[in-house]
């Protein structure tokens, strides 16, 4: 499979680390990102090809990822449209920008019908991404089966059929890293207060997340049964839960990612006017 990246920033890194060699040799992958900080990584440690704008490399791979930044969407597009009208074969344009929606893309790109829109996450550096998906009008069925092949391999799956959704994915699995990353830093810090060092603290922390969640995957049981094993009547885990409910966090969070949802919604409102 050849697989042309246009952006070579934070999130099109994590793919790359978890595609190259795995579902596609390194020198399958074309980078195009006008940053040559970006390029020279990446160029190093997998092998790939890159350019500084897009070229006929792009429109030579069989899947063209857009991932820049949602208010760089527009340009590329028209830069790529015409490009697109020359070649005879219809690459799979995936975007994984948040917002833009694929009407919007598909009307950049002059009308083009083979788009996958989806929303990966950053775990796909270490193979354990997890990326919501749906297709546009035009595409194929082998096109939907290589984009599952590209996204699977990174990580776990999950197409929708409805892209209203894909705004709820980005906020709850695409931003949801930073949450993560989030509270264990605020447990990493509690942990330093009480007297651990940084690094016991963080391991700690880590180590907590890393079981808590393969736990939840694995168990038939809800949440909240999992919750209330580790919470004894008048212990620890009782005692922080409480002050967790008078500080109002579980609303906190729920309303944090209703936000980023909104934010995802709004950005398809004003990039997609234009
Ligand atoms: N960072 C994340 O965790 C996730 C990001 N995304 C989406 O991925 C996209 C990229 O986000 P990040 O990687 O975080 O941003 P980033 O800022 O790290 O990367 C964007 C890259 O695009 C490059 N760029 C700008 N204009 C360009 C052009 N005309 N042609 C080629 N390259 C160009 C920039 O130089 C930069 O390296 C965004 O649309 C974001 O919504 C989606 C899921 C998760
Ligand atoms: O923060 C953002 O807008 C992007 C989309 C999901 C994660 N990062």
């Amino acid at each position: 499979m050849k697989i042309a990246f246009i952006g070579g920033g934070n999130m099109a890194a994590a793919l790359i680390a978890g595609l190259a060699g795995r579902v596609t040799p390194g020198a399958n992958i074309h980078v195009v990102d006008p940053n040559p900080a970006a390029l020279e990584h990446l160029q190093r440690e997998y092998g790939l090809t890159t350019a500084a704008a897009i070229d006929a490399a792009v429109t030579a791979a069989e899947v063209i990822v857009l991932a820049v930044k949602p208010q760089n969407m527009r340009d590329v597009a028209a830069t790529l449209q015409p490009l697109l009208a020359l070649v005879g074969h219809q690459p799979l344009v995936v975007s994984i920008a948040a917002g833009i929606r694929a009407r919007d893309l598909s009307r950049w790109l002059g009308g083009y019908g083979a788009i996958v829109r989806c929303m990966p996450n950053t775990p796909a550096l270490i193979g354990m991404g997890i990326t919501g998906m749906v297709a546009y009008d035009g595409v194929t069925a082998a096109q939907r089966t290589m984009a599952d092949q590209m996204l699977a391999g990174v990580g776990t799956t999950m197409w929708l059929d409805d892209e209203g959704l894909i705004d709820a994915v980005t906020a709850v699995s695409g931003s949801g890293p930073a949450y993560v990353f989030y509270f264990m830093e605020a447990m990493q810090q509690a942990g330093v207060e009480l007297g651990l060092t940084p690094a016991q603290s963080l391991a700690l922390a880590q180590g907590t997340f890393a079981g808590a969640a393969a736990l939840a995957g694995r168990s038939e049981e809800p949440l909240s049964t999992l919750r209330e094993r580790v919470t004894s009547k008048g212990g620890t885990t009782y005692a922080a839960l409480t002050s967790m409910e008078a500080a109002g966090v579980k609303d906190a969070v729920t309303t944090a990612v209703k936000a980023a949802a909104a934010r995802g919604r709004e950005l398809g409102d004003e990039l997609g006017a234009q």
